[in-house]
Formats: C-alpha cells, sequence, structure tokens
C-alpha cells in the first residue's frame, strides 16, 4: 500500500434486505485515511450500521468493494478480520456473566495470549480508558454506571491492538456530561495511538466536534462527506437542516451566556 492510499475504502457498495424490498446501502462510495476520524451520521434506518457491519465483513455486500490497506476484504478470513477491527456497541455489548477483566481480554484470550500478558493488557487498558483497576478489574457489568461500561466497551475494542475502530453509537445513551466527557477522552485516544475510527452518531454537534470529516446518510445513499466548513457549504436541503440544529443551540446559547453576563 503506498502512502497515499485509503485505508478504508468502499466503492459502490450495495446491500440489501430481504430479497430486494431494502437497499440499506445503496451505491455508497467513500474512503478514509489512516490516522483519519469519520463520523456517519443520518436518520434511522438511513443505512449506517449496515455500513459498519460490511467493513468488518459481519456481512457482504451484495455489489461493489471494500479494502481495507488495499487488500479486498471479501478474500480475508471474517473472523481474522474481525479481530483486527475494534468494535463499540451502542450499549457497551459486555457479556454480563464476566468480569470486566475478562470483557476486556476476551480478544487477547481468543488470540491465544498467554494470561499472564492479558492481565497485563487488560491494567493498560483500564488505565487508558481512566477507570481505576483494582475497583473495576473484578467487577461485573451490572455494577457499573453506563459511562463506565462504555469506557469498558472501548478498552475491550482496543485490547488486540486494532489500527481500525467502528463505533456505533457509543456515547447514545449518556447524560450529556458523561457523553461530553466520553467523547474527548476516546478522541484524545484515537489520536495517541493513531487509530482510525468511524464513528456512528445521531448528534451532528458530536459529529462535527470529535470528528475530522462527517458522512452523510439518507435512505441508504451517502449525499454528503466532508469536514464542517465543506457540508455548510453543500447545497443540499437535508444537510442544512442537519447543520441548523448545532448552529442554532450555538447561537441561543450565545445569547443567553452575553445576556447573563450583561445582567
Ligand atoms: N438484518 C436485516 N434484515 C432486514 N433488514 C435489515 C437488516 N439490517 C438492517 N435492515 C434494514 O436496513 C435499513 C438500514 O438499517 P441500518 O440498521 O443500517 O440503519 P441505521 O441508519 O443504522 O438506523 P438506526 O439509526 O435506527 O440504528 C433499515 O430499513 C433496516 O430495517
Amino acid at each position: 500500500m503506498s502512502e497515499t492510499s485509503p485505508l478504508i475504502a468502499f466503492s459502490h457498495v450495495v446491500k440489501s434486505f430481504g430479497g430486494n424490498h431494502v437497499r440499506a446501502v445503496n451505491d455508497v462510495s467513500f474512503d478514509i485515511a489512516a490516522g483519519e476520524f469519520l463520523a456517519v451520521v443520518g436518520g434511522s434506518g438511513s443505512g449506517k450500521t449496515t455500513l459498519l457491519r460490511l467493513a468488518n465483513r459481519l456481512i457482504d455486500p451484495d455489489g461493489g468493494t471494500i479494502t481495507v490497506a488495499g487488500e479486498d476484504i471479501t478474500g480475508i478470513d471474517a473472523i481474522g478480520l474481525r479481530r483486527r477491527i475494534g468494535y463499540v456497541f451502542q450499549s457497551g455489548g459486555l457479556f454480563p456473566h464476566m468480569s470486566i477483566a475478562a470483557n476486556i481480554g476476551i480478544t487477547p484470550r481468543l488470540l491465544g495470549t498467554p494470561k499472564s500478558e492479558i492481565a497485563a493488557r487488560v491494567d493498560e487498558l483500564l488505565d487508558l480508558v481512566q477507570l481505576d483497576r483494582t475497583q473495576h478489574r473484578d467487577r461485573f457489568p451490572h455494577e457499573l454506571s453506563g459511562g463506565q461500561r462504555q469506557r469498558v466497551g472501548v478498552a475491550r475494542a482496543l485490547a488486540a491492538k486494532p489500527r481500525i475502530v467502528l463505533m456505533d453509537e457509543p456515547f447514545g445513551a449518556l447524560d450529556p456530561v458523561t457523553r461530553d466527557a466520553l467523547g474527548n477522552d476516546y478522541r484524545a485516544m484515537h489520536v495517541r495511538l493513531g487509530l482510525t475510527t468511524i464513528m456512528i452518531t445521531h448528534d451532528m454537534a458530536e459529529a462535527l466536534l470529535l470528528a475530522d470529516r462527517v458522512a452523510v446518510m439518507h435512505e441508504g445513499r451517502l449525499i454528503a462527506l466532508g469536514t464542517a466548513k465543506e457540508l455548510s457549504r453543500i447545497d443540499s436541503p437535508y444537510v442544512g437542516e442537519l447543520l441548523g440544529t448545532p448552529r442554532r443551540q450555538a447561537e441561543r446559547l450565545q445569547a443567553a451566556l452575553s445576556q447573563n453576563i450583561a445582567s
């Protein structure tokens, strides 16, 4: 792979469900460079999760090609590919009957990593996601807050040292303060570890604040992809509407803050 080749490339990808009834992903093409953070936004059912599931071969496309590091992924063993790509689920997706340490260490264990190395790696990952080692290692998922569970989900996704991390609404179910903190912490990890991240979010403000570029899905199609500035120049009522909400909120907040300061 040359320096300029994309790390992940979708080319005219199509995926339908139920015969041809639902075209969940319809002729989608885009490239992601190594080290990039891409957010995917769009309404419910627009094909966002399907895009992520295609990228790690949880499902295969009906048409088009997907390459990772220049290699067509249909030729790669799906399980091997999934171990190279971290996946963070919406609700944490932790195994309820397993301790936090066992949840984080599951992929290294499946890869045959020695026990002592796994234990050291789990502690390193708990540090990375800012959870106290001794307090959390032996707890079970139900003994953690939602934010702590999502931190464990991130740690587990990073356990096998993937270059790529896919995140499906990772912070969606959290209160705004925890969500903001976790988003910022993840962004810092993304940079520090040199990751390439694709993150689905329903929150356009979160997408604009965390990601380098934002992809907008609508009814299975990728209708826009760019930086905040590039998106603001796109002539699309749908994209305009998506950008409108955080913009209006920012203006209202600014007005409220300046009123308080003046009074
Ligand atoms: N396994 C499946 N079988 C049948 N239809 C499916 C399947 N997976 C997804 N779909 C359909 O494909 C379309 C896209 O679904 P997808 O989950 O990708 O949307 P999404 O944008 O992630 O939605 P949300 O934001 O609600 O999670 C939807 O119409 C959905 O019902």
